[in-house]
């Protein structure tokens, strides 16, 4: 993605070339006093390579850019770049002129300049003079640096398929460090030696993500990167995904996605169209391409005819998808021998396309028993001083008579054969132009390079007369990506049984039963949960519970949930009524870089300070442990003010879910009385044999122990220590003086003690006798077991 922005008279205008898509974007210009937020947003939705800029803009914006470029990924690496323009390129009359120069892929060849004006005016709002500007320097930077060209001639432009308006609007944002905590992406390097690059390894994408087409993967991720908050779409998406989930539809949904693995990804081809030659493969690709939008158009439209309501896609295919695509298959059908083309690896032309094409390649299949026939009378004639010959074809030289060196020439020396021409003298072979194999010349010529020239001319004819389709194939691309992303979530909710969200505007969220989309597949039982805030059960959640209690997956799970319904999927739960929310922030502890230069608690802090400047009353935020990189008063003070000041907000306030250690939070009456905040905690019973169970279960309430010592028991803390640990705890609960921890006379008490244990162990009170040899025991096993 390469992104063009300018600010000027306090208008941000900005346009971007997607390369894989080969659009250009426009930007709803907007009238911004300080455009850094939404060009903040840009970056983060786009995630562009490169941004460009004019020379001459405002030095704070430029060096805002800056300061972006230099912001480095999770993974520590800087991608992207800033390129300055002369503010010539930006003009916009230079601009408005370089766009109706534009040769989009789709717009007929033979369009006047007027025509050209009028069809550009239709796609391009012209009178958006900042995002034109913004897009006339982004189509310099294109043509100079070639984008997407390869080694074709130089006069090649960058392919531009068509331009579309882009705007933000709607947008839900969400930070990096949300999509790497709420682990909505895991790039893994892939494990095989053979392979490089990267697979999608535990994550909300990899579970959600069943197309089987490129264009669909890639517009699955543009979605999962842009969440929104458009009802329409959302509605839309939600709708198609419960027909095709539904299993009264099953026949249609195993249909489409078998006809979506057909579907390849022909964008790439229409510059190929125009300037060269397609592969075998795809041409294969295209027709297969079309013969099954095809299929899939006739499966919407018997859908459609239907009484029950279908998805608006289903109506938007039947419509769109039309004869056109009936003459690309019928064109390429006709001309191309698919089954010959598939096993011979090269373009076959079908008989009867051409009489002189296959008058031609009659007689190429002819000449192997001529020239056998040709060389057994060139031997006969040439018998004196050869034993052995062949006639054979050389591109480009022709017939020629093809002996192997006798030793008598190859002593000699002399290779004349009488009335010949030797053409060629190749270590023990020698080819001559005979009388006989120049009348084949005459009457043959070079047949296999004329089958070839004449071949090339039907697939030139055949690719010009495929160019006028390209808009049709680039809507195939459209909704065939769109249906394959529908497919995908209707297949995952079906076999994970995911609900329907009831999407609306206002602030209530209210999930029953909820699960974590991931975490629920690996545990053996996944204990659901609810999730409320409204004005009964709190805006403002304070969660408190013993360590492993399942408080981050929740506050995770609450986070999925809404990005999954956000994306126009199904969400893991059995009823989820959603009010939309603009923006997700979390405060989870995410993955660490070194090269940041900031304290672990400054980016905690960070995070938090962009929640409270940013949160609206339409805002989620999730925070998982505030302020424990601190001494323990501050950061309970500090997550004690925050808390406070969205309490202060009302009904304005953002919601918020906030889970903490920090008992005191909650027991010290630190936060104002208010029916907006909440406590809950999660639910823990003392077990039989360990000291307790966890239920997972959310239940309102504190916790009142963080079962800290069991835990660090589990992992192997050597049990003296965390028994010391219990009894400082204690005494600072009870605000008693600590007394030092003689450490001599306690080791060699405890030594004492498990001596003791070892020999009472040992005794066997049935059998009185065996007592003596008992105190004579003198190994004493290190080892402590808990019954001891
Ligand atoms: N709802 C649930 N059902 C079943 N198992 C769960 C559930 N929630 C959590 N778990 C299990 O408990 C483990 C710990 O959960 P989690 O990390 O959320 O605990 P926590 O309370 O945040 O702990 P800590 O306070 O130490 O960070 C999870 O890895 C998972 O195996």
């Amino acid at each position: 993605v390469y992104l063009s922005v300018v600010w000027y008279s306090g208008k941000l205008g900005a346009a971007y070339y997607e390369s894989e898509s080969q659009i250009i974007y426009f930007l709803e210009a907007s009238v911004e006093s300080s455009p850094f937020e939404r060009v903040e947003r840009l970056i983060n939705e786009l995630l562009p390579t490169t941004i460009i800029t004019s020379a001459k803009q405002d030095p704070d914006f430029v060096e805002k850019l800056k300061i972006f470029a230099e912001k480095e990924t999770n993974s520590g690496e800087k991608t992207l770049e800033v390129e300055m323009l002369s503010s010539m390129e930006f003009r916009y009359d230079n601009s408005k002129r370089r766009i109706l120069l534009v040769n989009l892929l789709a717009m007929p060849d033979h369009y006047t300049e007027s025509e050209r004006a009028v069809y550009m005016s239709s796609l391009v709002q012209l009178d958006n003079h900042c995002s034109v500007r913004a897009a006339g320097g982004l189509l310099r930077f294109l043509d100079k640096n070639r984008v997407g060209v390869g080694l074709e001639s130089s006069e090649v432009q960058t392919p531009i398929a068509t331009f579309m308006n882009f705007t933000l609007k709607h947008a839900m944002s969400m930070d990096t460090a949300s999509y790497d905590a709420l682990q909505i992406f895991k790039q893994l390097r892939h494990p095989s030696a053979y392979k490089v690059g990267y697979k999608e390894g535990i994550s909300l994408f990899g579970i959600l993500n069943r197309t089987t087409t490129t264009v669909g993967r890639r517009m699955l991720k543009s979605w999962f990167f842009r969440p929104t908050t458009d009802l329409k779409v959302l509605t839309e998406r939600l709708d198609a995904v419960e027909y095709l989930a539904n299993p009264r539809h099953e026949e249609t949904l195993n249909s489409v996605k078998d006809c979506l693995k057909k579907v390849k990804t022909v964008s790439n081809m229409f510059v190929k169209l125009r300037t060269s030659k397609l592969s075998v493969s795809e041409w294969v690709g295209l027709w297969e391409t079309a013969q099954n939008a095809l299929r899939i158009a006739d499966l919407c439209r018997s859908a459609v005819l239907a009484p029950e309501a279908t998805p608006l896609i289903f109506s938007d295919i039947a419509r769109t998808f039309t004869q056109d695509l009936v003459s690309v298959v019928t064109v390429i059908g006709n001309i191309m021998d698919i089954p010959s083309s598939k096993t011979e690896g090269k373009f076959v032309v079908k008989s009867g396309v051409s009489e002189m094409l296959d008058d031609m390649k009659a007689t190429y299949a002819k000449l192997p028993a001529l020239l056998g026939q040709l060389a057994t009378k060139e031997l006969a004639k040439y018998s004196d001083y050869i034993s052995s010959c062949q006639v054979v074809y050389m591109r480009l030289v022709g017939y020629l008579l093809f002996i192997t060196k006798t030793d008598e020439m190859k002593s000699s020396g002399n290779l004349t054969l009488p009335g010949t021409e030797v053409v060629g003298d190749c270590q023990d072979t020698v080819y001559y132009k005979t009388p006989a194999t120049k009348v084949l010349d005459e009457n043959y010529g070079d047949i296999l390079e004329e089958i070839s020239d004449k071949e090339a001319s039907i697939i030139s004819d055949l690719q010009e007369t495929l160019t006028p389709y390209t808009q049709a194939l680039l809507d195939v691309m459209r909704f065939a990506a769109k249906l394959d992303c529908l497919a995908s979530f209707a297949s995952v909710a079906k076999d994970f049984n995911y609900t329907k969200p009831i999407l609306k505007t206002d602030r209530r969220i209210c999930v029953k039963g909820s699960r974590h989309p991931l975490q629920e597949h690996s545990v053996s039982l996944f204990v659901p949960n609810d999730v409320v805030f409204d004005h009964e059960s709190g805006i403002i959640k304070v969660l408190t519970g013993p360590n492993a209690s399942g408080k981050s997956v929740y506050i995770k799970q609450i986070g999925l949930i809404v990005f999954m319904a956000q994306i126009g999927s199904f969400v893991p739960a059995e009823s989820a009524e959603i009010g939309l929310v603009d923006k997700i922030y979390t405060r989870i502890k995410s993955k660490e870089s070194i090269s940041c230069g900031m304290s672990t608690f400054a980016k905690d802090l960070g995070q938090i300070s962009t929640a409270v400047n940013g949160a609206t009353s339409r805002s989620l935020i999730l925070i998982d442990e505030f302020g424990k990189g601190t001494a323990t008063v501050d950061g309970v003070s500090l997550l004690a003010s925050v808390l406070t000041h969205w309490l202060a907000k009302g009904d304005t306030s953002p919601r918020v879910i906030c889970a903490t250690h920090f008992h005191a939070v909650a027991r010290r009456n630190l936060l104002p009385t208010s029916p907006a905040l909440r406590f809950v905690t999660m639910e823990t019973i003392p077990g039989e044999r360990t000291e307790r169970v966890s239920l997972y279960q959310l239940k309102e309430g504190i916790s009142e122990q963080s079962y800290a010592c069991e835990i660090a028991l589990q992992v192997r803390i050597p049990p003296e220590v965390v028994s010391r640990g219990k009894e400082i705890s204690e005494l600072i609960r009870k605000n008693v003086p600590i007394r030092p921890y003689n450490r001599s006379s306690s080791i060699t008490y405890q030594i004492r003690c498990r001596q003791v244990a070892q020999e009472a162990r040992q005794v066997d009170l049935d059998n009185p006798a065996a007592e003596s040899d008992v105190s004579t025991s003198e190994e004493i096993q290190p080892t402590v077991s808990s019954d001891e």
